[in-house]
């Protein structure tokens, strides 16, 4: 049965650099030559299905009749060396939302059929080129939010479940070819088969293999990074802090005191760890403002939920007696304070009181980009000292873990039976039923609703 060829965007419907549009299938290089010149001026195919060679990236155009689209790559990857399995190719165009759309319709419109979500994964599986755990390792890829968890993901997308199950399984097979042996040649051969061995086995090279398996926890806690709130007096740069950190102009800033009311926040990985910052109105004493009053108690609350608060003051203006108050509030978790506008020469030397709670201080200029290195080392320190560390192998997921735990169940029955003198034609069927639970894992016979519910979790383009 020929497959249909299929095509979707695989890059995020966000403007960015590159956007990508993969088709695959047996009509994948035709389809996308159809819409494909090497040439600015001619909307002809310049470029013919057998000319075009496998991983080489051709320069060239798109064309909606004669009207131009885009200037573009295009890559094609020949069956079975591609990602699917079957023949690929992919239209790397500019990265707006628009253009990226335009040049996937134009696929479709030339015979390609929209991929489901997961779809092209889906295919590598059925095609053999990777086995479930494989599949899921390539959404937990894209899901990771942390370096732990990436490393964790690549391990297990290149096979390093696949590869464990896979020896268990052979273990388990070279078992039961000697019961079954032993089965149908029972009056013939003697003592060629001893149940208590095959227990032996069992116990000895089976299940401990099994259990460092289960024992291998996955990457969620460690690594898992850090809500920051930044926090302190009115004015002090909180906001141009945050703007820096997150390398956008995500809040508004001004001189006026008072400018910052709700949260606002942003997410921003540093050396691998994800953090999210969140600016929030200066504290100070009632200035009478209702509003402005709101915004504080939203800061209260920040604080409380934060796992770290960068106490923000204006080294350049000094701290008042006010602040103290403040700084012993903060204190109350784990915070840095942070001398900003260090640029100015009245901040040169600055330090707390040393009757206040002791921290560490970090001189910055928010508004000229100085001392954030040393600030964005001091914050992945402190969040990796609070972490579990993580072993950035793969470990099984719930999915394997039910199907593992049942697969040492039906182990153990094998072993006792074997050991009590059941016939080995009986004790085989547990052994059996362990093997099942293993191509459970790998997604041997796996029905379609198991399927389906895999790769559901998948985005389109995927
Ligand atoms: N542009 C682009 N980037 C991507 C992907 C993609 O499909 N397209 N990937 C997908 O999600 C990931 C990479 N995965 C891939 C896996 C296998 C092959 C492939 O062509 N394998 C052949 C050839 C290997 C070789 O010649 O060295 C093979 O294994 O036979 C390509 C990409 C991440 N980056
Ligand atoms: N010289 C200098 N000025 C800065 C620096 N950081 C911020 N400023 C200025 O200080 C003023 C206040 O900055 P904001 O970032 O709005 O201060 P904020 O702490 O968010 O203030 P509120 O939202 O009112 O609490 C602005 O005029 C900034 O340009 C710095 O490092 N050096
Ligand atoms: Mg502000």
């Amino acid at each position: 049965m020929e497959r249909s060829t299929i095509a979707a965007i695989a890059t995020p419907a966000a403007p960015g650099g590159i956007g990508i549009v993969r088709l695959s299938g047996p009509r994948a290089v035709a389809i996308a030559l159809s819409v494909f010149s090497s040439r600015p001026d001619a909307a002809a195919a310049s470029l013919s299905e057998a000319g075009a060679e496998s991983h080489r990236m051709y320069h060239g155009y798109v064309f909606d009749d004669d009207a131009l689209v885009d200037e573009v790559l295009l890559v094609v990857m020949r069956a079975p060396r591609s990602y699917t399995g079957e023949d690929v190719a992919e239209i790397h165009t500019h990265g707006g939302p628009a253009v990226v759309s335009a040049v996937c319709d134009l696929v479709l419109r030339a015979g390609a059929e929209p991929a489901a979500p997961g779809e092209f994964t889906q295919r590598a599986f059925l095609n053999g080129r990777i086995d479930l755990t494989q599949a899921e390792a390539v959404a937990d890829m894209i899901e990771a939010a942390s370096i732990e968890q990436v490393k964790a993901a690549a391990a297990q997308v290149s096979g390093e479940i696949r590869q464990a199950v896979s020896g268990l399984k052979q273990s388990l097979a070279g078992l039961m070819a000697e019961m079954e042996a032993a089965i149908e040649f029972d009056d013939q051969v003697e003592g060629s088969f001893s149940p208590e061995k095959a227990a032996c086995r069992i116990e000895t090279e089976v299940l401990p293999c099994l259990q460092d398996l289960l024992d291998r926890r996955r990457a969620t806690e460690a690594g898992r990074g850090a809500t920051v709130v930044i926090a302190g007096p009115p004015n002090a740069g909180k906001s141009t802090l945050l703007n820096r950190l997150l390398g956008t102009d995500r809040a508004l800033v001004s001189e006026i005191p008072g400018t910052t009311r709700d949260l606002v926040d942003g997410r921003v990985w540093v050396s691998g760890t994800p953090f999210v910052f969140t600016d929030t109105a200066g504290l100070r004493p009632d200035s009478g403002d209702a509003v402005e009053a709101m915004g504080m108690a939203r800061a209260r609350t920040a604080m409380d939920q934060a796992d770290l608060i960068l106490f923000v003051v204006d080294a350049a203006a000094g701290m008042g007696p006010e602040s103290g108050a403040l700084f012993c509030e903060a204190s109350a978790k784990p915070f840095v304070v942070v001398a900003n506008k260090s640029d100015l020469p009245e901040a040169r030397g600055f330090m707390p009181p040393s009757a206040w709670p002791a921290a560490p201080v970090v001189h910055v200029s928010a508004l000229h980009g100085l001392g954030i290195k040393e600030l964005k080392n001091l914050l992945v320190r402190m969040v990796g000292e609070q972490a579990v560390p993580a072993s950035g192998r793969a470990a099984p997921n719930p999915r394997h873990r039910a199907a593992l735990v049942a697969c040492r169940e039906a182990l153990v029955a094998a072993g006792a039976a074997l050991k009590n003198g059941v016939p080995a034609d009986v004790a085989v069927l547990d052994i059996r039923a362990a093997v099942d639970r293993l191509n459970e894992i790998s997604g041997e016979g796996a029905g379609p609703t198991v399927l389906d519910a895999i790769f559901e979790r998948f985005c389109i383009g995927k």
